[in-house]
């Protein structure tokens, strides 16, 4: 009998960081603040470090800009992105807690079809502390909820399921749409709240959007780099998408599981659709070669850490990709000192190194 979660679900409060990447403005974090002042936010400020970043008083954050970036990691800045959302990988490198959760500064509370807010980080929260079922389709979605189990058929020796490392999380209104979809569409809006949360079947990859997701940095962490975009960069808006085809083929190796579905956000902000088709239209023409790649990477049984799988990894992008674009050489290189960076930090010795950033007291 899957375990009904009656309990309240713990705040992990402590345990959590919640991650912001902003070029614009803060003030979305007023609607927010009933869910999210209890906990620490990393603000991680993209564009211009000179321009000030203001942040709604009451929250204790720590915010980075180019600046901090550049003087915290020196010549490995190289591997964080500017200009582009990407940026944001820097939060998960530099928090010292065991969950993140990344939102967009255009992402307000939606309501269920009840009209009740929603506590999206409460929802990740429960998604991330109850199992995934990757190896086994439960049809009567996630049979860990109050009010559902698995049904007649499902091996019982299936049934505790996995550790989950990712939980993403879904949009009303706008909706996540590349830029041919969003041209052809302009005015479609999502206003479809599908009440479930699936786990996302071993084998199969998956359009990771960085809007509204939050995961275990234990667990996955050091697979979630969000890769070279933006400025200086062939191209843009791919970047939660390439973390997250390496995060699923990592948690796929290492017996994790990934959930999408509920908690939805109100996303408000259309970005423009001309300047998106610009920044995507690589990324169009070359995820026909790299997602045939990443459903056939085979990752050695002695890889049994997510850093040692995510070397291995970039050493196939290299050799893989590297023939599609040189940009997957770039790549790749910058796989391999991301992971250099996040163990400097990350090491014992290594989290001393961290220089307090401007902002509230940590
Ligand atoms: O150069 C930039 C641009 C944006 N940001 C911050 O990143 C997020 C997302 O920006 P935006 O809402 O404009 O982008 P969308 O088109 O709605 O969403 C795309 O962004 C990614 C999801 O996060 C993904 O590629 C698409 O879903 C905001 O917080 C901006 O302030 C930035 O830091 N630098
Ligand atoms: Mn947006």
């Amino acid at each position: 009998m899957a375990e009904a979660s009656v309990k309240p679900t713990p705040v992990l409060k402590d345990e959590l960081d919640i991650v912001i990447p902003t070029i614009r403005s803060l003030d979305f974090l007023e609607m927010w603040r009933p869910f999210f002042q209890p906990y620490h936010l990393i603000i991680v400020q993209d564009g211009d470090p000179s321009k000030t970043i203001k942040v709604p008083d009451g929250f204790d954050y720590e915010l980075y800009n180019r600046n901090d970036i550049n003087r915290i990691l020196g010549p490995k800045a190289s591997c964080i992105s500017f200009k582009d959302s990407a940026c944001r990988c820097f939060g998960y490198m530099v928090s010292k807690k065991k969950y993140i959760f990344t939102i967009d500064d255009d992402c307000f509370v939606a309501k269920n079809p009840s009209g009740k807010e929603i506590n999206a980080l409460e929802q990740h929260i429960k998604n991330l502390l109850s199992p995934s079922t990757p190896l086994f389709f439960n049809t009567l979605y996630d049979p860990y909820r109050d009010g559902a189990d698995f049904v007649r058929g499902y091996p019982f020796s299936l049934r505790e399921g996995v550790h989950t490392a990712v939980s993403h999380g879904l949009w009303l209104n706008i909706p996540d749409y590349d830029a041919p979809t969003q041209l052809v569409k302009p005015l479609e809006r999502n206003s479809r709240y599908v009440d479930a949360v699936l786990t996302i079947p071993k084998g199969t990859l998956f359009p990771m959007c960085g809007m509204n997701l939050a995961f275990d940095r234990e667990l996955i962490g050091p697979a979630m780099y969000f890769g070279l975009m933006g400025d200086g960069q062939p191209i843009g808006r791919y970047d939660d998408m390439w973390a997250g085809w390496c995060v699923k083929v990592i948690c796929d190796h290492l017996g994790y599981g990934v959930k999408t579905g509920l908690p939805y956000i109100w996303h408000s902000k259309a970005s423009n659709p001309f300047v998106n088709l610009k920044k995507e239209y690589n990324g169009i023409f070359w995820q026909e070669e790299a997602i045939p790649f990443f459903q056939s990477v085979m990752l050695p049984k002695e890889c049994t850490t997510v850093q040692q799988c995510y070397i291995e990894l970039s050493k196939q992008v290299k050799e893989k990709l590297g023939k599609v674009d040189p940009y997957f050489n770039k790549l790749a290189e910058a796989m391999v000192t991301w992971i250099e960076a996040w163990d400097e930090l990350n090491s014992a010795e290594g989290s001393t190194g961290k220089l307090p950033a401007k902002g509230a007291a940590m």
